[in-house]
């Protein structure tokens, strides 16, 4: 992943504050690890970039574009953390079908890589909200992070933090997403997200979501249940659902 740098390495010039076209280049050169490698074929020419175009290049993202009155650019009040291939990607599309949910369409890796860019950076790449809409992001190696609860904590206690592992938490929505945004796909063997207005085809996310699974020993298998038995017993109780995972 190319690192992005204020100082160039062994420049004299002293750092200088972060200025919009820096954010921009960012967005760029990690746009394929901030859209979650989402820039495949499949995801392409089927109507749903704007998706994510609107977060990283659209005028609408307010990367570029001016704040009108009524817009502002918000903290996240809800983050999807993780687990990492918990289905984050496809849990976050389905939110923002809904009209109160805005989100950064890329992962902004804030409070584990970029935490030192600073609040006001991490602000500026949120979408603008107006009154009564939410703000979201989803970088799943926030779960895997043991600084980033403390950080989060920091920028609000408040905060929403959203991990997926089987049946997501909701967030007190009205039901505005139904079964017409959901279109099953048995090649992917998973829903995707369809629009019920317009023709366009239902999008299935990129080719990394549905993958074909190799086989796996089942000695490592066994092991693997084993390894995971005592933390699953622990999360059980934590979260007072048995999961049946083993
Ligand atoms: N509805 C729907 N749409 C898209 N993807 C779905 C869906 N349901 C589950 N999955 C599976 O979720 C896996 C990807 O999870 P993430 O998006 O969390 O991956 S990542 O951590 O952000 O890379 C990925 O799993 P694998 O294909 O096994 O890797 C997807 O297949």
């Amino acid at each position: 992943t190319p690192t992005f740098m204020m100082e160039e390495r062994g420049s004299r010039n002293p750092p200088r504050p972060l200025q919009k076209q820096d954010l921009e280049m960012f967005l760029k050169s990690q746009s394929r690890d901030l859209l979650n490698n989402e820039s495949d074929a499949d995801s392409k020419g089927d109507g749903w970039e704007e998706n994510k175009g609107d977060v990283v290049y659209d005028e609408d993202s307010g990367v570029a574009g001016a704040l009108n009155g009524s817009e502002t650019k918000k903290l996240p009040q809800a983050i999807i953390i993780g687990v990492k291939k918990g289905g984050t990607r496809a849990l976050l599309e389905f939110l923002r079908l809904h009209p109160d949910i805005r989100a950064v369409g890329a992962e902004p890796h804030f409070f584990d890589r970029n935490y030192e860019k600073g609040l006001e950076w991490y602000r500026e790449l949120m979408p603008e909200t107006q009154e009564g809409q939410l703000t979201m992001e989803k970088t799943p190696s926030y779960f895997v992070t043991k600084e980033v609860p403390g950080r989060i904590h920091a920028m609000s206690k408040d905060t929403k933090l959203i991990v997926v592992v089987r049946d997501p938490h909701f967030l007190g929505l009205r039901r505005e997403v139904t079964h017409k945004h959901f279109h099953f796909n048995p090649a992917k063997g998973f829903p995707c997200l369809k629009r019920p207005e317009g023709n366009s085809k239902p999008h299935c996310l990129g080719k990394t979501k549905g993958r074909t699974h190799p086989n796996i020993d089942p000695d490592v298998i066994q092991r693997l249940q084993d390894f995971y038995k005592p933390f699953n017993k622990k999360f059980y109780q934590m979260t007072g659902h048995d999961f049946g995972w083993d």
